[in-house]
């Protein structure tokens, strides 16, 4: 019996009720990279990043991420999303660096359309959004963290925008996000400087709001969310709107000269070989 036929027994629908049985779906159309866990009595949604080893952002990667907000935020039951890792020592690596290493110009260009939707999906998301960042967050990591409303980051960690130690250059929409977390001066010494910050570090200048053990990190995150969901939605919605879509327009206006900063950027020869050395101590430093 396939699951669609399974979902349409009555003894199954009468056991489980219909906002069980649309969770249930909803999960099992998820792809096996991006594991999503509605709870309908909650409307709370764990999302756990999952593609081994460090959770790096590819194409397909990043396309799952958006398929999942796209069916979240349609999913009228769900109202809050907590964003994590199924890894317990990486939350995410950041951008695939492979993607950006020797590329084809086409991958190259729908690689980095893709990841401003996820950007502009998640830092607009209606949804309330809780990063429990449960591993190092470096580069992208550290946006998508930023672009959540609530960030719980377990200790002996690292995170932050590092770009610039890879002689790439954080874009004006990674810069913003941060910015909207930890105000002008912060951002600007973490970002030139490309720095990676222990949890202790992140959380004293206010990028993360909680520091806590691994083994209480989704419990803190759901318990938070708790106290984001007493809030009406639309009262939380049109605040966070109203904070978030200065940002979100900039980057709409700016989106293909923004594509093709980064497509001319990356594909310098100076850029690839500045890649090519990292790639290669990072795969040193793995074999040690
Ligand atoms: C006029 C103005 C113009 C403006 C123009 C703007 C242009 C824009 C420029 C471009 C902007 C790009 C923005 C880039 C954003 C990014 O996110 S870049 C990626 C940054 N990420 C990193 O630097 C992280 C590197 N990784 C690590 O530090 C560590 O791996 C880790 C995350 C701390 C985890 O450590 P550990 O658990 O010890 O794992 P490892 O053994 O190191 O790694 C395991 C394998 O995974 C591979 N790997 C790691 N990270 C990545 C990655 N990001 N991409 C691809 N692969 C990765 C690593 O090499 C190991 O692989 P194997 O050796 O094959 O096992």
């Amino acid at each position: 019996m396939s699951l669609k036929q399974l979902f349409r027994q009555p003894m199954l629908r009468a056991m489980l009720g219909r906002q069980h049985i649309q969770a249930l779906r909803s999960m099992t159309t998820q792809s096996d990279k991006v594991l999503v866990d509605l709870d309908p009595k909650t409307g709370v949604a764990v999302v756990q990043m999952n593609r081994p080893p460090v959770n790096s952002l590819n194409l397909e990667f990043l396309s799952d991420i958006n398929n999942t907000l796209d069916k979240l935020h349609n999913d009228k039951s769900c109202r809050g999303l907590i964003l994590t890792s199924s890894n317990n020592k990486v939350f995410c690596a950041g951008l695939d660096i492979m993607e950006m290493y020797q590329p084809q110009t086409d991958r190259l260009t729908e690689f980095w359309k893709t990841l401003q939707n996820v950007w502009m999906n998640l830092y607009g998301s209606r949804l309330a959004t809780i990063a429990a960042i449960n591993g190092h967050s470096p580069a992208g990591g550290c946006l998508l963290a930023t672009c959540c409303d609530y960030r719980i980051m377990v200790q002996n960690f690292t995170i932050g925008l590092n770009e610039t130690q890879l002689g790439i250059i954080p874009p004006f929409w990674f810069v913003d996000s941060m910015e909207g977390v930890v105000g002008y001066r912060q951002t600007e010494l973490a970002c030139q400087k490309g720095l990676m910050m222990t949890t202790d570090q992140a959380s004293k200048i206010g990028l993360v709001d909680e520091v806590v053990t691994p083994e209480v990190v989704l419990q803190k995150a759901q318990n938070e969310m708790v106290s984001w969901l007493k809030i009406p939605d639309y009262a939380r919605q049109l605040t966070k709107s109203q904070m978030k879509m200065p940002n979100i327009n900039k980057l709409r206006a700016r989106r293909d000269e923004d594509v093709q900063h980064f497509v001319n950027f990356i594909t310098k020869d100076s850029v690839q070989q500045a890649l090519g050395f990292y790639i290669e101590n990072l795969k040193k430093k793995a074999k040690k």
